[in-house]
């Protein structure tokens, strides 16, 4: 489905991403891992077309994107949920719910149903502004601004992040959902190990911008990845 291969981005002079290679398979959840600073989000950027990257490619299912622009990356089925959210505070739930529709033709800007099947939460919040969301509650809302694009590819990045623990077992509980429908591959960047643990197909865990370890989770040795990503 997403092939990034040998993807090489900066910042200004420093280069931060070293030639990363990077599958990701519908219906399964791959996991990238590694400490604060490694390139995680950089990574996410550049397959989002939020940064451009300076070597390499990314190719959806058998097409070479380019270099996209964020517009681009979305309408060819690249959903991207940023770490710290970007909920617009000002707008309410379902007006940022809609702000997901900009790269799909009129005809298909609709939330399904399912959207608050799988966010109730959301649903009774529907009026409210994002502002006035917890932060689990914006995470939601994140996802479900992403998923409104009905994606290929969803790529979390760090959904965890500074979440209470029943929010983050909804959040499983979704990302659990959509892996069995089977339809979209998921890109989950996550420093909480066990959740990323419980939810992965397999691991890719970056160091200094390079792939250091790339393991299913079957039979995934836990203490020698988190070694690899703790280093
Ligand atoms: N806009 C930027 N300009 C310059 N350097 C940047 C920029 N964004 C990130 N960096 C640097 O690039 C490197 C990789 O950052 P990145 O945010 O991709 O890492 P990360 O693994 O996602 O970290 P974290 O877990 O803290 O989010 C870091 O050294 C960071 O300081």
């Amino acid at each position: 489905m997403l092939e990034v291969r040998d993807l090489s981005l900066r910042y200004g002079q420093s280069e931060v991403l070293h030639g990363v290679d990077l599958d990701a398979v519908a219906g399964s959840v791959t996991a990238v891992m590694g400490m604060n600073g490694v390139g995680k989000t950089s990574l996410m950027k550049a397959i989002a077309g939020r940064h451009p990257f300076t070597g390499g490619r990314i190719v959806l299912e058998g097409r070479d994107l380019g270099h996209p622009t964020a517009a681009r990356a979305a309408r060819a089925g690249i959903a991207y949920v940023p770490q710290g959210r970007e909920i617009f505070p000002r707008l309410t739930v379902t007006e940022n719910i809609e702000s997901g529709f900009a790269c799909l033709p009129r005809g298909g800007r609709r939330v399904p149903d399912r959207i608050y099947d799988l966010f109730p939460v959301l649903a009774e919040m529907r009026h409210r502004r994002g502002g006035d969301l917890s932060g689990g509650q914006q995470q939601q809302l994140a996802i479900a601004r992403a998923l409104v694009t009905r994606p290929k590819v969803l790529l979390l990045d760090e959904p965890t992040e500074g979440i209470q623990p029943s929010i983050i077992k909804d959040i499983g509980r979704v990302i659990a959902t959509l892996r069995a429908e089977g339809e979209m591959a998921i890109v989950l960047v996550e420093q909480f190990f066990d959740f990323a643990v419980a939810a992965a197909d397999r691991f890719v865990a970056l160091k200094s911008g390079e792939v250091v370890l790339r393991e299913e989770a079957e039979g995934v040795d836990r203490a020698r990845l988190l070694a690899e990503i703790s280093l």
